[in-house]
């Protein structure tokens, strides 16, 4: 039977896309653990490092973003390989369909799972960032960012954008869904209708996740890990909830409970 994106992305254990040479871990991840995408947002490799290896048995994906990839480059991805986690390189790519073209082929030799692209980069960079992940020697999904989780409507009008952010998520995923791209970010208030719109095999990956009682800090637009499962989120990043909790794993540990739950009700 035909495999979805998301089911195909979510799938560490079949064999169907080419195993990492880097995954060590073959202990078995259930489907809820394996949602879960932890940020390393930490200013050192040291930092990450320890704070990854904690959470890691209730962490299916480890995301690299601005803040450790340009203090530690290539070296902090290396870090993610070995504790046997898929990598997502979240750098937000946006720039001349050349220069993104040729960054996608660099994250790819450096085996990351997934990278982000900016959706606001227009189809003609979002077109070669897909080429250019098609063309990889092993599976690469580009994740287009529709609008991020940290702005309301009332940025976007700051920013001459008159429609509402679901609207422009909307649109500009269409967009990117045109130019080859099959996986988003967004935030969860979006993923039901980002689902209507693009259907089961586009990637959902959802920022801004709050479990109840945490605090959002900068981040606007946001949904609990049950809110986003039961909307059609199929990856969930869940960053300061956790890395600054009194006990990290036991957080890690609570969303995937929470996500589990989710999943259980959606089946039914
Ligand atoms: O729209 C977006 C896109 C990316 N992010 C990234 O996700 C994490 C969220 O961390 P929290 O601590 O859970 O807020 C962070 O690395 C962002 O760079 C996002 O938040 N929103």
């Amino acid at each position: 039977m035909k495999r979805t994106a998301p089911e195909k992305a979510l799938d560490t254990s079949s064999g169907a896309e080419a195993p990492s040479p880097h995954d060590p871990d073959t202990s078995p991840m259930n489907d809820a653990t394996r949602r879960l995408v932890f940020p390393l947002d930490y200013g050192s490799l040291d930092e990450a490092r320890a704070g990854a290896r904690v959470v890691a048995p209730s962490v299916g994906v480890l995301k690299v973003g601005l803040e450790l990839f340009v203090r530690e480059g290539p070296a902090a991805i290396a870090a993610c390989h070995d504790l046997g986690r898929d990598v997502f390189l979240d750098l937000k790519l946006h720039d001349i369909p050349e220069t993104v073209g040729r960054a996608v082929q660099s994250a790819a030799s450096l085996g990351v799972r997934y990278l982000t692209v900016h959706a606001h980069g227009g189809r003609a960079m979002l077109e070669r960032a897909a080429e250019e992940a098609a063309r990889a020697s092993a599976p690469l999904t580009i994740l287009a960012v529709t609008v991020l989780t940290s702005l309301d409507a009332q940025d976007l009008t700051a920013l001459g954008l008159s429609a509402s952010p679901a609207e422009q998520a909307e649109r500009v995923a269409r967009l990117a869904w045109d130019a080859g791209v099959r996986g988003f970010v967004a935030s969860a208030s979006e993923a039901a209708n980002l689902r209507r719109a693009l259907g089961p095999e586009a990637l959902l990956v959802t920022p801004g996740i709050r479990p109840a009682g945490s605090a959002a800090g900068d981040q606007k637009r946001i949904t609990t890990p049950a809110q986003a499962i039961s909307s059609g989120a199929d990856l969930l990043v869940v960053g300061r909830p956790i890395r600054d909790a009194a006990s990290p794993l036991d957080a890690a540990r609570a969303v995937v409970a929470e996500i589990e739950g989710a999943l259980a009700a959606r089946s039914t």
